[in-house]
């Protein structure tokens, strides 16, 4: 049986360019940027005030003097200023350009304003202070925001302000997400005794929604004929396929052999770990199918483990691995990967990852009471409290 890592790396040597598209900019949060952004000017893009109070030549204050008659106003928006009497002071407000003849600014809470002069109240002054100077953040063509970033509010200030009201994005693939089996019903009906509702579908929805991926989903009976036909048609439409059960050994397991007939070539059934075990992986003409087994929890961890590096690495993205500290003992014999389910606290400033108890990767409903898995090794049969593991979040 194939490792987890062995099982990663197959998966991650089969991603696909999904191309480029260009959207506006205010829809691409949480897309990857497939541009560099560039300043369009310098950052600030003048001397600009970043106090409001009154605008002085330092040399006049230098040489001792305090009182300085108020010449006019440069307000934020207003065109620069040229102060005309060199020992003058200009009021000036947060966001103005500073004005022409002046080099420091000096707060209002520093000044006593009366009959139209301005005393400043300060024994030391610093030329240049409270001025945000041209250029001080960032050159004319720096490149502000690198391509293959994700998208998120930070980055569209940056993209609002050098004024691209489109940039070009990863486009995101056209997936879809099928559930299998008789027992199933959709969600606005009321399942028999022996029924339940189709719910990891719409998990899967809506973990690719975490990723902007905008997928459709189907349902097909446990029957080999509906199968096939439906998968065939699948295959030539959609980009890649997310499947949720019917992998195992079951007698109505038909996945593995239909896809196989269809000519999916299987790179991998079955994997060291759980939950999870039974997920059938391959391809077609490089398109991906993942065929991830039906138990709630396995369907929801691979898709997490599996899914989102293969689209982070097909989209030019990394997903960042983050590690926590194991918050109890575990302990866990089978010579599987161990996705062990937890909840984050943090303590004294570390993510420290508490065992969430369940009763298997069936136990839908345990979900919700954890904000991941972390990843524990196979050699290991017992994980110590302290020990730090590799996290997988799905809940900040
Ligand atoms: N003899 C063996 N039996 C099983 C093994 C094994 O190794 N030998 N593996 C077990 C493991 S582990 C898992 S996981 C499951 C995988 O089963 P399948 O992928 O074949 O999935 P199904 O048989 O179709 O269903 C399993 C379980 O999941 C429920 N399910 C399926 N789809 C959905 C859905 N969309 N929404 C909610 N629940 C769903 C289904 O009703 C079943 O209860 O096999 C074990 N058996
Ligand atoms: O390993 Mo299965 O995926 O536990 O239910
Ligand atoms: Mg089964």
């Amino acid at each position: 049986m194939i490792s987890v890592q062995e099982a990663l790396q197959t998966i991650l040597n089969n991603t696909q360019d999904f191309g480029v598209e260009e959207i506006p900019f205010l829809k691409s949060v949480g897309r990857v940027l497939k541009e560099d952004i560039l300043a369009d000017r310098d950052f600030p893009p003048f001397n600009r005030v970043a106090m409001d109070g009154i605008a002085i030549n330092h040399r006049f204050f230098e040489q001792g003097i305090r009182d300085f008659k108020v010449e006019g106003v440069q307000a934020a928006g207003a065109k620069q200023k040229t102060m005309s009497i060199a020992s003058n002071c200009i009021e000036v407000m947060t966001g103005a350009v500073l004005p022409e003849n002046t080099d420091t600014v000096i707060r209002y809470e520093d000044v006593a304003i009366e009959n139209g002069t301005a005393t400043i109240q300060l024994d030391t002054l610093e030329k240049g202070k409270n001025i945000h100077t041209k250029g001080k953040d960032r050159n004319q063509g720096d490149v502000l925001v690198v391509k293959n970033t994700r998208i998120t509010a930070a980055e569209i200030g940056v993209i609002a302000t050098v004024g691209k009201s489109t940039v070009k994005v990863a486009k995101t693939p056209r997936i879809m997400i099928v559930s299998t089996g008789d027992e199933l019903v959709e969600v606005n009906e009321i399942p028999e005794a022996h029924q339940i509702r189709r719910s990891n579908a719409f998990t899967l929805v809506a973990l690719l929604e975490e990723l902007k991926i905008k997928a459709e989903t189907a349902h097909i009976t446990d029957d080999k004929e509906q199968l096939k036909e439906k998968i065939g048609t699948y295959l030539e439409e959609y980009d890649a396929l997310l499947f949720s059960g019917a992998v195992s050994k079951g007698k109505f397991d038909y996945l593995p052999e239909v896809l196989e007939e269809l000519g999916v070539e299987k790179l991998f059934h079955r994997v060291a770990q759980r939950p999870g075990k039974p997920f059938w992986y391959g391809i077609r003409n490089e398109k991906s199918v993942f065929a991830f087994p039906g138990n709630p929890i396995s369907t929801y961890v691979n898709c997490l483990a599996y899914f989102y590096p293969w689209f982070a690495k097909s989209s030019g993205f990394e997903l960042k691995e983050e590690t926590v500290i194991l918050g109890g003992d575990v302990s866990f014999k089978p010579s599987l990967a161990y996705f062990l389910q937890v909840r984050i606290e943090v303590k004294y400033g570390h993510l420290v990852a508490i065992p969430v108890k369940g009763n298997g990767s069936g136990d839908l409903a345990s979900l919700v009471r954890a904000d991941g898995f972390i990843r524990l090794p196979k050699e290991q049969t017992e994980l110590k409290k302290g020990e730090t593991y590799p996290f997988i979040r799905y809940r900040n």
